[in-house]
């Protein structure tokens, strides 16, 4: 059976059935029960026993969602019909073991992922469907498969450090559990799982409010007017920018600006690009090392700097300011900026996959300036918040 293919947003399913509501009506008493569930899970002792409940279910979920997306189970399903299918049936499609698929198909089944209509026989369910779009079911095998040992064995690296809370890139509790040199995605690269990562970070954004939009930061006002109109001007320099999702969509929401989209990442990460807007120029970069484009509108930087403990952060910030030109060019940093106290749980459960992952953090506002200002020179000219549990966008310039 040849490997599962990657791509950005190769579905047979539109990607709004994870997206959007099924059931409108719903949302206002769905989203008090979530909060009444989520305070119960804070304050009393039964929300947390419901809750360790729920994950002796899910790490054997895992391993059927997980099989589902790599033997094309899913997608095969979504392909088939809407209606019962056998799982005898399925497994001599995808020509596989019919004890196996039917052993991962009951759990599922008794856990919510299907539904169970008959002996053997399964429906999907809106969350199954979901999991044949790349952008969702190959994040699961990117995150959950190379890198789910560094939090399960933090206490362990934590306890040889002596609890000292971990800010060397070069020694991470990823690497401790997993026996490796390697950083995060150089391992995930390794192990073959470099394209279904770059599906997790097209993916990861759906949902939030895109950060171009005229509600979010006024990209008019703040980076069109006054720009260089020469069309070979670098306009938007995205560093880090994976395969190019965020100036795809930012191409949708601008396709008028004057200048260049730049897209930079490393050569193995460009190199996977399957499709790209066409006047999106690609580059390969190492941002560790001189930026080579002097004097554009706006570099943007998105979830990279979360990646990296602050000695580097400062080091990866310093080749984007020699290259910014003073009065003009500006750097906007796309991440969470964590309230000193009323976190919000999405930024501080991504603070601990940072935490275990990277020796490295999401920050809270002092740390952000304390990076930002004290250690890389730069001026914070506002932060533009996203909403609650979303990320800001950090506007910075040179200092005048
Ligand atoms: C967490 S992802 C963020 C991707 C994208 N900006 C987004 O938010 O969807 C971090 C990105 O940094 C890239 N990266 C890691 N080390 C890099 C380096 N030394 N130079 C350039 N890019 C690098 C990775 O390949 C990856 O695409």
């Amino acid at each position: 059976m040849p490997a599962r293919k990657t791509g950005q947003g190769q579905s047979h399913v539109d990607v709004s059935i994870a997206t959007e509501p099924n059931d409108i009506e719903a949302v206002p008493t769905l989203l008090k029960e979530i909060s009444l569930a989520f305070n119960s899970l804070t304050t009393d002792n039964a929300g947390r026993e419901k809750l360790l409940a729920k994950c002796r279910t899910l790490t054997g979920a895992m391993a059927g969602l997980n099989f589902g997306v790599d033997s094309r189970l899913w997608e095969l399903m979504v392909q088939n019909s809407d209606e019962p299918q056998k799982a005898s049936e399925l497994a001599e499609q995808l020509g596989i073991d019919h004890v196996l698929l039917s052993r991962l198909m009951r759990h599922l089944g008794a856990t919510g992922y299907l539904i169970e209509i008959g002996v053997d026989e399964y429906r999907l369910t809106n969350f199954t469907k979901a999991m044949s779009i790349p952008a969702i079911g190959n994040s699961y095998l990117a995150m959950l498969s190379c890198t789910s040992a560094g939090p399960m064995r933090f206490h362990e690296f934590s306890r040889k450090r002596n609890w000292v809370n971990p800010t060397d890139a070069k020694d991470t509790a990823m690497m401790y559990a997993y026996g490796t040199t390697m950083d995060t995605f150089s391992w995930q690269q390794s192990l073959g799982y470099g394209s279904h990562f770059s599906d997790h970070m097209s993916g990861y954004a759906l949902g939030f409010l895109p950060w171009m939009a005229s509600s979010f930061y006024p990209v008019k006002e703040r980076l069109i007017n006054g720009a260089d109109t020469d069309p070979e001007a670098p306009f938007l320099v995205d560093i880090g920018g994976n395969v190019g999702h965020d100036l795809e969509l930012f191409h949708k929401f601008h396709p008028e600006v004057p200048g260049k989209l730049i897209l930079q990442d490393l050569p193995v990460v460009i190199g996977q690009i399957q499709d790209l807007e066409s006047s999106i120029l690609r580059m390969e970069y190492d941002f560790h090392t001189k930026q080579p484009i002097n004097g554009a509108r706006a570099y943007y930087l998105h979830n990279c700097l979360h990646d990296w403990p602050d000695e580097v952060c400062e080091s990866i910030l310093a080749q984007v300011k020699a290259a910014m030109k003073l009065g003009y060019s500006r750097l906007l940093i796309h991440e969470h900026v964590i309230p000193e106290m009323a976190a919000y749980w999405e930024a501080t459960a991504l603070d601990m996959v940072m935490l275990t992952l990277m020796s490295a953090q999401e920050r809270t506002r002092i740390a952000w300036y304390n990076l930002i200002e004290t250690r890389a020179g730069l001026t914070i000219t506002k932060i533009w918040s996203g909403g609650k549990g979303s990320q800001s966008l950090i506007e910075c310039e040179l200092p005048l």
